[in-house]
């Protein structure tokens, strides 16, 4: 992560994320809790309530059954059989199914009606299944009879094909004495539609299941029997009444449930409530919350990228202009930032340093140029006679050596011509030492324009001076010699207003193998000079060079 953009691109989306994620978190959390406690709390209710009303139901057919076992038909029929009368009274088991078989039929939550004798041997029943005189079947009635009621535990009744609870009260004579027993078989299925009407939620269900977990009933779905819950949801909800569990019901539907015992059936009730309508609204929150999220970064994410461009673009600008300022381009102005924040200010602060830095290279290269110029002419002094505009001596000096050189190398020899005004001493005597120097510089100026580019003039002290012909013998030295001694005859004297006549003496020679170094081709040259001096003046003695004297 190199560059601004991106470190803003992240820092955006993490300062969204974070707290977002965070709050949300704790936000549904907190509503978790809040929905599992009212969840709770219902389904408490909701439990409780309907295990009161099987204990109610219950309760109802118990006095229900009571009030039968004191039908008079009833006492009688047991008081006879217990008398050993039955054969000679007038209500015979018959007669007693029959009354048995109305009451079944006035009572429709009754499934049978069976009156047994105090060895529990039917003496008549509403069922046709019962032979009067025969054992009553039963694993759940005890050993001896009491007052007090029995109720049998619910279960899949063979011969009804449904679940049943059966109710056995004694059938007491008028002093009291226990004749026999009523037995009532009752059918669950009528506690379903008081079950339904315990819910008022219509998407809760109760459940009824035995000791070993087995559904028996449920109040909005009819179950095919035999269904068992998981045994350790069973064994939970059991042994913790009140307390909820989640788990996949016989519908295999997600809910969570939580149970309570009825008090006089060994039954268990289960409230219930489906998962995902319990969790409807907080899963419709929770997708709000990841839409808000998802468009909160979205938008986030576009302005950090906008405010990342608006940073890094400008800064882009001024790294490439800094980038010509090292290269030495300093006409770089950065006129596309038009932004007025601290990038803006540091654009603006770029353009003024740069034209700073404009106007400093400005006066730099002004300097430099005078600078130079003034080398230029130091040099220029250096290497020149400040009266006559000639190379100095010194500069004379480093012809000759170069011109030696390239003589060793090329084998091409070069001429020099050592002048010297005649009786100069005594032309400064009589005209004054000013007119002495016009009449020099005038003699350099002749000098100058007799030559040819590639040639070389010097003065080499007072009234001397040194021509060096490049390339040239002394033959042809000797022609230009002679040019150059004929055009200086009358010069003109401005300090006097006069014409001067002024005569030249020129040695000539031309180099030789054997010339080592400038002071011997001076030494020749000035040898030359004398010559032509002590032969008369105003001439030219050219000294022929030793090849040509031996060939
Ligand atoms: N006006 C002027 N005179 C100079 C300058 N330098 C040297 N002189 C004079 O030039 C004269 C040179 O004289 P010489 O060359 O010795 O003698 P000459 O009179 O020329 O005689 P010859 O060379 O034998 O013909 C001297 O009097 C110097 O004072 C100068 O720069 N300006």
């Amino acid at each position: 992560m190199k560059s601004i953009k991106s470190k803003i691109f992240f820092f955006a989306l993490l300062s969204t994320l974070v707290p977002s994620l965070v709050l949300g978190l704790l936000s549904f959390r907190q509503n978790e809790e809040l929905i599992n406690d009212n969840v709770k709390r219902e389904l408490r209710i909701l439990a409780s309530h309907a295990s009161r009303e099987v204990d109610a139901w219950i309760n109802l057919n118990v006095h229900e059954a009571n009030s039968l076992t004191s039908a008079k038909i009833i006492i009688d029929s047991l008081s006879n059989v217990v008398n050993q009368q039955s054969n000679q009274l007038k209500n015979s088991p018959e007669i007693l199914k029959q009354y048995l078989v109305s009451v079944q039929n006035k009572l429709d939550t009754i499934m049978e009606l069976t009156v047994l004798d105090t060895n529990r041997h039917v003496i008549a029943s509403s069922s046709s299944r019962y032979v009067p005189k025969e054992p009553f079947q039963s694993d759940w009635l005890g050993e001896k009879i009491t007052h007090k009621p029995v109720i049998s535990p619910p279960q899949l009744h063979d011969y009804f094909g449904t679940i049943t609870v059966s109710i056995i009260l004694p059938v007491v004579s008028y002093d009291d004495y226990i004749l026999g027993q009523l037995a009532i078989t009752y059918d669950l299925n009528n506690v379903k539609s008081v079950l339904k009407s315990t819910i008022k939620s219509p998407r809760g269900e109760i459940l009824l299941a035995d000791s070993d977990g087995h559904l028996l009933l449920a109040s909005h779905t009819d179950i095919t029997h035999p269904t068992v819950i998981v045994p350790s949801v069973f064994d939970y909800l059991y042994k913790h009444p009140g307390e909820f569990a989640t788990f996949r019901n016989f519908l295999q539907e997600q809910v969570i449930a939580l149970a309570y015992s009825a008090k006089t059936l060994p039954i268990t009730v289960i409230a219930e409530k489906n998962h995902r309508d319990v969790y409807a609204a907080w899963l419709e929150q929770r997708n709000l919350f990841i839409i808000l999220v998802g468009i909160s970064i979205f938008i986030v994410a576009v302005v950090a990228i906008y405010l990342g461009h608006s940073i890094v673009t400008p800064l882009h600008r001024l790294i490439d202009a800094t980038g010509q300022i090292v290269k030495g381009n300093l006409d770089i102005p950065i006129t596309d930032v038009t932004q007025k924040d601290e990038v803006g200010k540091l654009a603006h602060m770029f353009n003024l340093m740069t034209e700073k830095l404009r106007h400093s290279q400005s006066k730099i290269l002004a300097a430099n140029k005078a600078m130079h110029e003034k080398n230029q002419l130091l040099e220029k002094l250096s290497i020149t006679d400040g009266l006559t505009g000639l190379y100095n001596r010194n500069k004379l000096a480093l012809i000759i050596k170069e011109q030696l050189h390239r003589y060793q190398r090329n084998k091409r020899p070069f001429s020099v011509l050592m002048i010297d005004v005649d009786y100069f001493k005594e032309l400064n005597d009589r005209l004054g030492h000013v007119a002495g120097d016009e009449i020099l510089a005038a003699v350099a100026k002749n000098l100058s324009q007799s030559i040819r580019n590639i040639d070389f003039a010097a003065r080499y002290g007072g009234d001397e001076f040194i021509i060096i012909l490049t390339e040239t013998n002394v033959r042809e030295a000797s022609i230009t010699a002679e040019r150059i001694r004929s055009r200086t005859s009358e010069i003109k004297c401005k300090s006097t207003d006069s014409n001067i006549k002024v005569t030249l003496s020129i040695g000539i020679i031309q180099s030789e193998p054997n010339d080592k170094s400038p002071t011997t081709i001076i030494s020749r040259a000035d040898h030359a000079l004398y010559k032509a001096k002590h032969a008369g003046r105003n001439q030219a003695y050219a000294v022929q060079p030793v090849s040509v004297l031996t060939s």
